[in-house]
């Protein structure tokens, strides 16, 4: 039944001076990617010695210093990676693997059969410290616990003492953490650090984990902080966050967590990890990015990241994942294009110093996307992103008063199918209702000359002969249609320009004529201004019903 009364809130903690809401980051993180490990044991099929083979080559080129590259007494394949690691000599020699285990001898021993010949690296220890696991797994109370967790650092001492060429870091993870009274996390974990004796050398880390979410990411904050205070040997070792997804905060709780003392991150590439996933190192990565602060990650080939991880985890990046997913550099709606548009077009006029965009948040260019999937188009779409796709595609430039029109056609295109449209196909309907002559009103050829004063036209359109007499071409070509189809015919709107330069140059005119009190457009290129003024004319004209009267006549 769908109850909430089955329910209870989280405890807060009681820290009534906080600090962590007044700081800010600065920098960024040490990172540590478990997505060999926690990514992988969440996987339907989890990863071969072949893929997270790829994997682990990714994350190196990422620029991931310390990678969790397994659990090696859990499975052979997990071990032979290891092995494959170090014997094929494929961790460079400032990348520190990373390996856990639980507090078990016979597991601990094979972990570090596993590490044999390995430069560095850490062993991460783990045993869950909650209230629940204490009383409803384990069946143990506080002291019983805490002695699993002193066992499993005394054995990682001694079996370390045992291959003294390689250099070793300590880790210990009071699992559950966010489920653990935190007085109680401190007394373990200080015991867990007093085995392994800091002060003498050995690195630490304490790693704490959100194992599942449980409170909104400001309490977890609270905890951090109150654990930060609270450990005895705090500036002797590194305290490192790892958490989880299940409220969907994980990304903010680290960030946050991060403000309140800790100096490590655990996480995962597009947030891969049991049930709703780890904290996605991609978006706090680029979080940072977007604020200016080096991520000290190399995010730069995005598709390439995308591309492995889906091979690899054989799991989809979502469309709309934050700064990665294939749609969050693409806008369909109509506001929003035209926003995108004319930003971008001041950020080039104005040569700002910083990227401020509307609708977006960074340069998709920096991760290797491109301007060109920002706009699409379909029914929630408007003039402004009609107008963009034309020019960036096809280099047609087209006045303002030119695109309500050619959007009103595009418009009723994607409303009678209900999709998307192409750039192609909105070229076609642009060539279609703007450009092509209807009634094969085409110039054929042209004569002006001056007479008294004005200017005097011949020209030949498809059959037709046609004089005109007017100011200048247009006007006399106005006065021969209005003339031989008897219709009154105004030039609302005309704008040419030319299209290129040099002995090459060609020119476009956009007409809007008022045929008996009808609106129509027209736009021709053509070797010259005059003739492209001419056959816009033509062209507009040709699709007014007066038109169709003068060609049934
Ligand atoms: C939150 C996390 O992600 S923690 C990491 C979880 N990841 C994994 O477990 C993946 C890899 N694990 C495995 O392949 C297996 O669990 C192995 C190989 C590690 C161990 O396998 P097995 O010993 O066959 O089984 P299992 O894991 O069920 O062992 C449970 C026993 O270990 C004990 N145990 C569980 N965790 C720990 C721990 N961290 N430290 C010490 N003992 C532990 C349990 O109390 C239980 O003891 P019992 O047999 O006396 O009841
Ligand atoms: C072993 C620990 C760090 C873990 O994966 C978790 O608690 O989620």
């Amino acid at each position: 039944m769908f109850d909430h009364r089955k329910y209870r809130p989280f405890t807060p903690i009681t820290l009534t001076d906080r600090q962590w809401p007044n700081k800010q980051l600065t920098t960024a993180p040490h990172w540590c990617s478990v997505d060999l490990r926690d990514g992988n044991q969440a996987l339907i099929n989890p990863m071969s010695v072949e893929k997270k083979t790829e994997l682990f080559q990714l994350l190196v080129n990422i620029g991931f210093k310390e990678i969790e590259v397994g659990f090696p007494s859990a499975s052979q394949p997990d071990f032979d990676f290891v092995r494959k690691l170090i014997e094929e000599k494929h961790i460079p020699d400032d990348v520190t693997v990373q390996v856990l285990v639980q507090a078990r001898e016979e597991l601990i021993s094979r972990t570090f059969e596993a590490l044999k010949g390995v430069k560095q690296a850490i062993v991460h220890v783990y045993n869950s410290t909650s209230t629940v696991q204490r009383e409803q797994v384990f069946g143990l109370d506080r002291e019983g616990i805490k002695a699993i967790a002193v066992k499993g650092a005394t054995l990682l001492k001694t079996y370390a003492a045992q291959y003294p060429n390689t250099r070793w870091e300590f880790q210990y993870s009071p699992e559950s953490f966010t489920g653990t009274e935190l007085d109680y996390a401190v007394d373990v974990c200080d015991a867990v650090i007093d085995v392994w004796e800091p002060e003498k050398g050995q690195q630490v880390i304490i790693n704490l984990p959100s194992t599942v979410e449980m409170s909104t990411p400001n309490v977890f904050a609270d905890q951090i902080e109150w654990f930060c205070r609270h450990l005895k040997k705090r500036d002797q070792v590194r305290i490192c966050l790892h958490t989880h997804n299940d409220r969907g905060c994980a990304v903010a709780a680290a960030e946050l967590g991060i403000l309140a003392g800790a100096d490590r991150v655990e996480g995962t590439l597009m947030g891969n990890g049991e049930r709703t996933g780890n904290m996605d190192v991609i978006t706090m990565a680029m979080n940072l990015y977007s604020q200016g602060i080096d991520p000290k990650l190399d995010l730069s080939n995005i598709k390439e990241i995308n591309r492995t991880v889906e091979h690899c985890t054989e799991l989809p990046v979502p469309a709309r994942h934050p700064w990665a997913g294939e749609l969050v550099y693409t806008a369909f709606s109509g506001s929003h294009q035209d926003a995108i548009r004319k930003s971008i077009a001041y950020h080039k006029d104005h040569n700002l110093p910083h990227w401020e965009v509307a609708y977006l948040p960074i340069d998709p260019l920096d991760i290797g996307r491109e301007y060109e999937a920002v706009v699409r188009i379909n029914s929630q779409s408007g003039k402004g992103g009609v107008a963009l796709v034309l020019e960036r595609d096809f280099g047609i430039t087209l006045p303002k008063w030119l695109h309500a029109p050619i959007s009103q056609v595009v418009q009723k295109a994607t409303e009678s199918t209900g999709q998307e449209i192409s750039s192609q196909r909105i070229r076609e309907l642009f060539d279609q209702y703007f450009v092509a002559t209807p009634h094969a009103q085409k110039l054929q050829g042209y004569e002006l000359h001056t007479e008294h004063g004005g200017v005097m036209l011949n020209a030949e359109i498809g059959t037709l002969h046609l004089k005109g007499q007017g100011n200048g071409a247009i006007e006399a070509l106005t006065q021969a249609l209005s003339e031989s189809a008897s219709c009154s015919m105004k030039v609302t709107h005309f704008d040419e320009n030319a299209l290129g330069s040099g002995s090459d140059a060609t020119a476009r005119a956009c007409v809007a004529l008022n045929v008996d009190g009808i609106d129509v457009y027209g736009v021709a290129e053509a070797t010259d201004t005059t003739a492209a003024s001419l056959q816009a004319l033509l062209s507009a004209f040709s699709r007014s019903p007066a038109a169709d009267k003068q060609q049934a006549a």
